[in-house]
């Protein structure tokens, strides 16, 4: 198959982790005879600087024209000055609102060799395997901002259209896993909470073989870390996801290792690692490319439609942990390019057994 691919490094390790990705996805190419091809456009800090904005038109048309996005990280302490009037992070949102990406796919699945990394006791990590989906264009993000010396507001607004399309789209997720949604919320307090929970509840009748569960967001943050395997499809609001999220990651031992898949009805998808830019690591070799390939594996499996390729990359995945090959983060000494040259060989190892086969 045919298919473009928009690389948006971004900042920090961005770029580190995006060579890694866009790697696997030439071996893939390669290897099943398809015809990727790439370019590489500015997104975030590093659009600031060289055009004095975070989203330049270019990197919007040809990331809306593209099959895929495949995006780093942008962001760091660089372009974080509280009085800047433009941030790398308003790329991003503004990237995510125009290819209207409004499904924020990010699984947690915790790898047997990894669960004494996490604080938690390895017995309660045995079976998890979350899905979050997080709402991705609407909410605290993207509403009215106000300021003045001493007050500010940013409004969290939801329209039942909003919440009913990422609602179904977690539904239509559980179908094929384990049937079961659970809503995050803050209907005790907060009206598009309970705007939220009542769509839910209402989507829910389209699907009546899957089970839908409500939980308050501060509960579920403890239930996340007291009882993650009792949970399978999360969904939730855009604020509630992105905090979520980087709990989870203390499930699976890293914040380098989770990826994501950003899908709207129709458009790109976008495809990032959930970590930043990680300015602390940046420009060393270090970073955990591993979010990064797995985001590659979900472009495979929702945006080109090579399912048995997306399998392969986290079947070798897998393997390369097995085999200890692992970053700083993790406890390891490999360095970003050990990890994507392991990566690579086991691909290779899985081509081969296949031939043989
Ligand atoms: N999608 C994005 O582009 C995105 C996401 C989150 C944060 N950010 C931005 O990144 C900047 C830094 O934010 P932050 O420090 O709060 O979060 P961060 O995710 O960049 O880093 C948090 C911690 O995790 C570590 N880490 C993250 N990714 C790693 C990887 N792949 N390998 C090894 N270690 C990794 C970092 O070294 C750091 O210690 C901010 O400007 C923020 O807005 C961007
Ligand atoms: C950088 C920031 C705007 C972004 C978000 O909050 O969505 C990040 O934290 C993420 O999780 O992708
Ligand atoms: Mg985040």
């Amino acid at each position: 198959m045919k298919a473009r691919i928009a690389i948006l490094p971004g900042d920090g390790i961005g770029p580190e982790v995006t060579a890694a990705a866009v790697s696997v996805l030439r071996d893939v190419a390669a290897r099943g005879g398809h015809e990727f091809s790439f370019s590489e456009h500015l997104i975030g800090g590093c659009a600031i600087d060289a055009q004095g904005d975070p989203l330049p038109a270019e990197t919007l048309i040809v990331a809306k024209q593209a099959d895929a996005v495949l995006l780093g990280a942008v962001g760091g302490p660089r372009w974080s000055d509280p009085k800047a009037k433009v941030r790398p992070e308003q790329g991003l949102l503004r990237l995510r609102a125009e290819l209207g990406v409004y499904a924020n796919l990010r699984p947690v699945r915790v790898h047997p060799r990894l669960a004494e990394l996490s604080p938690l006791k390895s017995d309660r990590l045995g079976g998890v395997d979350l899905l979050f989906v997080r709402e991705l264009t609407g909410g605290a993000y993207f509403g009215a901002k106000t300021r003045t010396a001493d007050t500010a507001t940013d409004e969290t607004r939801y329209t039942t259209p909003e919440v009913e399309r990422v609602c179904r789209r977690a539904f239509q997720l559980a179908r094929s896993r384990g049937r079961r949604v659970t809503s995050v919320d803050k209907a005790n307090v907060l009206e598009t909470s309970r705007l939220w929970r009542e769509t839910a509840q209402r989507v829910a009748h389209e699907f009546p073989d899957v089970a839908l569960e409500h939980q308050l967001v501060d509960s579920m943050a403890m239930l996340l870390l007291t009882r993650p395997a009792a949970y399978d499809v999360i969904v939730t609001e855009n604020l509630f996801g992105d905090i979520l999220t980087d709990e989870a990651a203390a499930l699976v031992g890293s914040l380098g290792l989770l990826p994501s898949a950003s899908l709207g009805d129709g458009t790109s998808g976008l495809y990032e690692p959930i970590h930043g830019s990680a300015p602390d690591i940046a420009g060393r070799g270090v970073a955990n490319p591993i979010g990064a390939i797995l985001s590659v594996a979900m472009m495979l499996r929702y945006s080109l439609d090579l399912p048995e390729e997306a399998g392969r990359v986290e079947a070798a995945v897998d393997r390369v942990i097995d085999a200890g090959v692992l970053t700083r983060d993790l406890g390891g000494e490999a360095g970003t390019r050990e990890v994507t040259a392991a990566v690579l060989a086991q691909l290779a190892a899985l081509a081969a057994t296949r031939e043989a086969a």
